[in-house]
């Protein structure tokens, strides 16, 4: 007999509930786990049956899932706690943008066979264990291509890369109809289809990023400085504006990766410092020509200069010519004689024409096809039967059946732009947050901390682009704390107060704000969590969601690894005592946190508080401006050397 899911973790060392919904939790806890047989219904009804865990995103989970009542589990449930904003996010676009009639009229529209826009089946709220969890249903499609990027030795070939741009700027040509843009495009992100034909088209999913796109004046905001992944992210992104060109700017980074090419901020090992990605990629778009150049030594791929060249010449609110676009990849796999239509090919061949400066390693063969074999092995006779009733109370208030009005797919009309505002991101308070991904081993042990900044209020005056190196190998050079830009000053935590930027009038203008030096504090989380440059991870700067909730216990234990000469301030929040076997642990040398409620405090106060007798819920870190700082770390001169941080999830 299906029952519902409502048992609460024993032992759960509940924040209570009232008091976390307050105040915003700078943590964000991975879902519960969802067995195999588990029925979710969802809000009109439809019931869900969850098959296995297909994907571990950087907040939620991905389940094979099928109707109940039918056999295939050709459908995912993606499932976040309620409080996560990406997939709050992502839903709200699919019901508002992405309907199916949406998409026919678009291909109908175009004369396309297919599109690679994903599309909502079915969204819901569901109670497990206590926590109240959102979902989605969508289409289940095949490999992500990252699989086949990967087990070629980090490339694709070279007709693949350009069909793939083909169908990207498709998918960008409709979401961009709709005000929307992407901002996440990703190897990682793009799956391939299903069943007969589904070889040839690529999916590009995962709209947790998705935003109105600016067509007025470019404010940066550094509430969304740096957003997506931090390898691809576009200029326009890392000064948290979203611009259709930027979107074009994240597949043409995408594209000479796939080409085997490293990119030269990944060469130089930026990654960690944002501030020094965005000044190369700064330098690379001032002077395509001659980087591509150094970068494709055996001659540069003349699509790929042609486009880029195209998007650095856009204007910030500028439409795109997506024709003109795909028509030179068009040129390109005429000229390379390969067609443009049946299964995409990720073997390499030993011929491949590939104009890059990798050597060839293919590890084994990739498969051209989606690789659903063992999905599709399941079948709907799991004995275990647990039904989750979509909440009654969900605050969603969004049932994609729900009849709306229709819009006009091409261009937004001034309703829909006004419909498309209520869930605009820029209208919810920010909290900002980390999206990590599990490790295999552990996958629900990620969290996020925060590091609070110094007011953006001090933010100063931007550089302009054109004192940017002119090589992006040339490493940034290191302002001092007084001449530090927002960017650097930027924050990860920050209430829905955070003001915008002193200087608005921008105008096309980019600006580079300022040198690499700011956060440059790395912390390091036990086991493998770490709050800045990490590959190939999405990073959202902040979150839509107004109240997030945790009734988690949570262990840290703070080393923090402060590079340059930082001082930093520990804030640690206490939420609840909980019996000693539960406590905060001091390790090694660290400094323990476990100080007094609300205190900001120094690791060296927090160590010589009753540390080990109190969880923590909330740790903000922030970095004071040498001896103007205010707590003793500063006054001591010396820098708060305390190694890596630890976050441990109780388990209960
Ligand atoms: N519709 C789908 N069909 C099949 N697999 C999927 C589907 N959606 C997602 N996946 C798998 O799950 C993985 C994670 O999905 P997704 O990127 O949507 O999650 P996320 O939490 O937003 O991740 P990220 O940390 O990259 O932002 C994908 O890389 C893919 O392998």
């Amino acid at each position: 007999m299906p029952r519902a899911v409502k048992t609460k973790a024993p032992g759960a060392a509940a924040v209570p509930a009232k008091k976390a919904a307050g105040k915003k939790s700078k943590l964000y806890a991975m879902p519960e786990k969802l067995k195999e047989g588990t029925v979710l219904t969802d809000l009109i009804k439809g019931q869900w049956r969850i098959g296995a865990s297909i994907g571990i995103g950087g907040f939620g989970e991905i389940y094979a899932a099928c109707r109940v009542g039918e056999k295939n589990y050709d459908a995912v449930v993606k499932c976040e706690p309620h409080g996560n904003g990406p997939l709050f996010v992502e839903m709200h676009f699919y019901l508002r943008n992405a309907k199916l009639d949406d998409i026919k009229e678009f291909k109908q529209k175009h004369g396309l066979k297919s599109l690679g826009m994903p599309y909502i089946l079915a969204n819901g709220s569901a109670d497990i264990n206590g926590i109240k969890h959102r979902f989605i249903v969508m289409p289940r499609y095949g490999s992500d291509i990252s699989k086949f990027y990967v087990e070629n030795g980090k490339r694709l070939p070279e007709g693949t890369v350009y069909r793939l741009a083909i169908q990207m700027l498709d998918v960008y040509e409709f979401m961009h109809s709709t005000g929307y843009v992407h901002a996440d495009l990703k190897a990682a992100n793009i799956l391939l289809g299903t069943g007969k034909g589904g070889g040839a088209q690529a999916y590009l999913v995962d709209f947790g990023l998705a935003s109105h796109y600016v067509t007025g004046e470019f404010k940066p905001d550094p509430k969304k400085m740096h957003n997506g992944t931090i390898e691809y992210t576009s200029r326009d992104a890392h000064m948290g504006v979203a611009t259709r060109r930027a979107d074009l700017e994240i597949l043409g980074y995408n594209l000479i990766e796939w080409l085997g090419v490293e990119l030269p901020w990944v060469k130089e090992k930026l990654l960690a410092v944002p501030t020094k990605v965005q000044k190369a990629k700064e330098s690379f778009m001032l002077d395509v020509s001659s980087v591509l150049k150094s970068l494709f030594p055996k001659g540069v791929p003349a699509a790929i200069a042609d486009y880029l060249k195209y998007v650095s010449k856009l204007a910030h609110n500028e439409a795109p010519d997506y024709g003109k676009c795909r028509n030179i990849f068009l040129n390109a796999l005429k000229q390379m004689k390969i067609s443009n239509a049946g299964d995409l090919e990720f073997k390499l061949k030993p011929t491949s024409s590939n104009n890059n400066s990798s050597p060839e390693k293919s590890k084994g063969a990739a498969a051209s096809k989606g690789g659903r074999s063992k999905a599709a092995a399941l079948t709907a006779d799991s004995s275990v039967e647990e039904v989750i009733e979509a909440s009654d109370e969900d605050d969603d208030g969004d049932n994609m059946f729900e009849p709306e009005p229709r819009k006009k797919p091409a261009k937004p009309s001034p309703a829909i732009r006004a419909k498309q505002k209520k869930i605009s991101p820029t209208r919810r308070p920010a909290i900002k947050v980390e999206r990590m991904k599990p490790s295999p081993t552990s996958p629900r042990k990620r969290q996020a901390v925060h590091i609070a900044s110094p007011s953006p209020r001090k933010r100063l005056p931007a550089v302009s682009p054109g004192v940017s190196s002119p090589s992006p190998r040339k490493r940034a050079s290191v302002a001092s704390p007084s001449q530090r830009s927002p960017t650097q000053k930027r924050s990860r935590t920050n209430g829905p107060s955070t003001p915008k930027p002193t200087s608005s009038a921008l105008s096309d203008k980019r600006q580079t704000p300022g040198t690499a030096n700011g956060l440059n504090a790395k912390i390091n989380f036990s086991p493998s969590v770490s709050v800045r440059g990490r590959p190939g991870k999405t990073v959202v700067n902040d979150d839509l969601t107004p109240n997030p909730r945790s009734n988690k216990t949570y262990e840290f234990n703070f080393e923090l690894d402060v590079s340059m000469d930082a001082n930093v301030i520990v804030n640690v929040k206490r939420k609840k005592k909980v019996p000693p076997t539960t406590t905060a642990k001091s390790q090694g040398s660290s400094g323990s946190i476990g100080g007094g409620s609300g205190d900001a405090r120094t690791p060296k106060h927090a160590a010589a508080s009753n540390e080990g007798d109190t969880p923590v819920t909330r740790v903000n870190l922030r970095k004071v401006d040498g001896e103007t700082g205010t707590s003793a770390s500063s006054s001591s001169g010396r820098s708060p050397r305390t190694p890596a941080v630890t976050v441990r999830k109780y388990k209960h």
